[in-house]
């Protein structure tokens, strides 16, 4: 069933488990994810970017919330990154039932205002909101502490500023980053701090650049042909850790990318002949539903429905 982002993610902050928000730009990847919340009866969150929208267009927005409708698990439909108020009420007249306002790359005040701007318009139709503050941005663990205080999310700030703006649930900056180099080896996640933001709000917290980068699938990846850096992703007992200490909704794309990517590149290089789309988007698409499955399994989501 179609519900708001704050009904899954309260009852998974009061209860101490994650739920994953999955980012989809098309059919396989929207069944893939839907198929895996089914089977785990798992609660799910369908992420899609502004770049999703631009891409699949209507397609995209009508079988997301259709499918939602028909699921039989919790399913919101969520903008993630929603750059600003238009983009956020274009989301809104398609259904979602969850839009990110992204300014944490603004000043404080101007972040606050904008976001309390989606806020009175999300909540006037009954959508719930994501809000952001501090940067995302990998942090070796010798960058010096005024440099951390820049970037990462401040406690008290985050305190006054859900306060200030009504924001649903809160994505915060505590070392994680967007994409598959997150910092070398192990990226240093900042524990005490999230532990700290946890303690002065209440409101679910969300951790962005949550993808694991597994080795085996970086080098299956690259065996298929793909070429990719000393890639590496947030290990498994930070995210439980994190979850632990109040995160609520753990994003996830980077993965799911590369697993579609390296199942498509496994597919054609084995049968050059191959023409027919379904013979490699399906097996790219059980890839994902897998990964998602094990993200479903870290996460503790899997029977929550
Ligand atoms: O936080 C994330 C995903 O993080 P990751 O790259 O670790 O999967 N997202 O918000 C997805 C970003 C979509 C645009 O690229
Ligand atoms: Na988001
Ligand atoms: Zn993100």
């Amino acid at each position: 069933m179609l519900v708001t982002g704050l009904e899954i993610l309260k009852k998974a902050r009061a209860e101490g488990y994650g739920v994953g928000a999955f980012n989809t730009n098309n059919m396989e990847f929207t069944q893939a994810i839907l198929e895996a919340a089914e089977e785990l009866r798992s609660p799910v969150i369908l992420a899609l970017s502004e770049g999703a929208m631009k891409y699949g267009g209507r397609a995209l927005t009508r079988m997301a919330v259709a499918l939602a409708q028909e699921a039989r698990v919790p399913v919101a439909i969520h903008l993630d990154h929603g750059s600003s108020y238009e983009s956020v009420l274009k989301a809104l007249r398609e259904g979602f039932t969850s839009v990110m306002i992204d300014k944490s790359h603004e000043d404080f005040e101007t972040n606050v205002r904008e976001t309390k701007r989606v806020v009175e318009a999300a909540h006037a139709v009954g959508v719930t909101v994501e809000a952001e503050l501090g940067r995302l941005a990998g942090i070796e663990e010798h960058v010096a502490v005024d440099e951390k205080d820049a970037l990462l999310t401040n406690p008290e700030e985050a305190r006054i500023f859900m306060e200030r703006t009504g924001a649903d649930y809160l994505a915060v900056a505590i070392g994680t980053s967007h994409g598959a180099y997150k910092g070398k080896g192990r990226p240093f996640i900042d524990h005490p701090r999230l532990a700290r933001i946890a303690e002065l709000v209440p409101a679910p917290l969300v951790l962005h650049g949550a993808s694991a980068v597994p080795q085996e699938l970086v080098e299956r990846f690259r065996a298929a042909g793909g070429e990719i850096g000393e890639a590496a992703g947030i290990h498994p007992e930070d995210i439980k850790k994190a979850i632990s200490l109040g995160v609520a909704k753990i994003n996830t794309d980077t993965d799911l990318r590369l697993a579609f990517t390296a199942l498509i590149r496994e597919a054609l290089g084995k049968n050059p002949k191959e023409f027919d789309p379904r013979k490699y988007l399906g097996p790219a698409r059980e890839a994902v539903k897998e990964v998602v499955k094990s993200r479903m399994e870290l996460f503790g989501s899997v029977g929550k429905a």
